[in-house]
């Protein structure tokens, strides 16, 4: 399986909290092109993993990672790396949307200026609307951008967080179950927007809904156990699955 522009590639990666293992041995090549949906049953890793891709288990004392995960080839556990420049390279969107309690300008422009991204307040703003828009968020909070970010609806507060993670140029966006908490209409902004961010970032997504991994993803991994039992494009994942594991999950037979 070749993929067009490989963007983040993980090699043998394992990951325990204390003893027990939680990931193992998962080698995968992410693209710059495409999004990619990580599926499976509850308690498979996925979650853990995606969080090794900018390194957020860092912040967990019993986790430990093995292996090597590569963006642009470079290695980003390696002794070097600026953890906060990691971050804002490869952002990442949580389930429960997480605004800080400030407005929605100071949510989109706190990461540009510890940055040090805008050279002043007019190139901050341009960068806050900027974010905004390409978040489809600005119409809806153009007038208000001094209320308080926590006061928007769900789906307009993970879109705020959205606007964000874009605001400081990332490469690569890390999505977890980023609609569980919405309703369907704000869900299916989340999924136009994740759309139109297509091939402007290297999306990836950890989602408990197939159908909406069906819709939004060009390539699917199925995790089971801490395992991935299988990888490919999403259409043949779904429609013609190479594992008994995978085809089992689809056709709902557990998970
Ligand atoms: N902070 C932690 N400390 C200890 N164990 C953890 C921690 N986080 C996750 N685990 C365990 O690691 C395993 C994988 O969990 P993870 O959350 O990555 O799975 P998941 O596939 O994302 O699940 P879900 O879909 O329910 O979110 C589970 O057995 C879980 O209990």
């Amino acid at each position: 399986m070749t993929l067009q522009t490989p963007k983040l590639s993980a090699q043998n990666v394992s990951v325990h909290y204390g003893a027990k293992q939680a990931v193992r041995d998962v080698s995968i090549t992410m693209s710059m092109d495409e999004v990619t949906a990580f599926i499976g049953p509850s308690g498979c890793g996925k979650s853990t993993f995606l969080r090794t891709l900018n390194r957020m288990n860092d912040t967990i004392p019993s986790a430990k990672v093995s292996g090597e995960i590569l963006l642009d080839g470079e290695d980003i556990y390696a002794p070097s790396m600026d953890v906060v420049q990691l971050r804002a390279r490869v952002g990442m969107v949580f389930q429960k949307p997480n605004p800080f309690p400030k407005s929605i300008f100071e949510n989109v422009a706190y990461g540009p200026r510890i940055h040090g991204l805008a050279s002043g307040r007019a190139e901050l703003g341009e960068i806050v609307e900027r974010s905004l828009k390409r978040a489809g968020l600005w119409d809806e909070v153009k007038d208000r951008l001094d209320d308080s970010g926590t006061a928007l609806s769900g789906g307009q507060q993970q879109r705020l967080c959205i606007a964000r993670a874009i605001a400081v140029d990332p490469e690569v966006i890390l999505m977890d179950e980023p609609c569980s908490a919405l309703d369907p209409i704000a869900t299916a902004r989340i999924e136009e927007l994740i759309a139109d961010l297509r091939g402007k970032y290297a999306i990836v997504i950890v989602t408990h809904n197939m159908q909406q991994a069906a819709r939004v993803s060009q390539r699917t991994a199925f995790f089971h156990l801490g395992e991935l039992v299988e990888y490919g494009l999403t259409d043949e994942i779904f429609t013609a699955p190479r594992q008994p594991r995978t085809k089992d999950y689809i056709t709902g037979r557990y998970g």
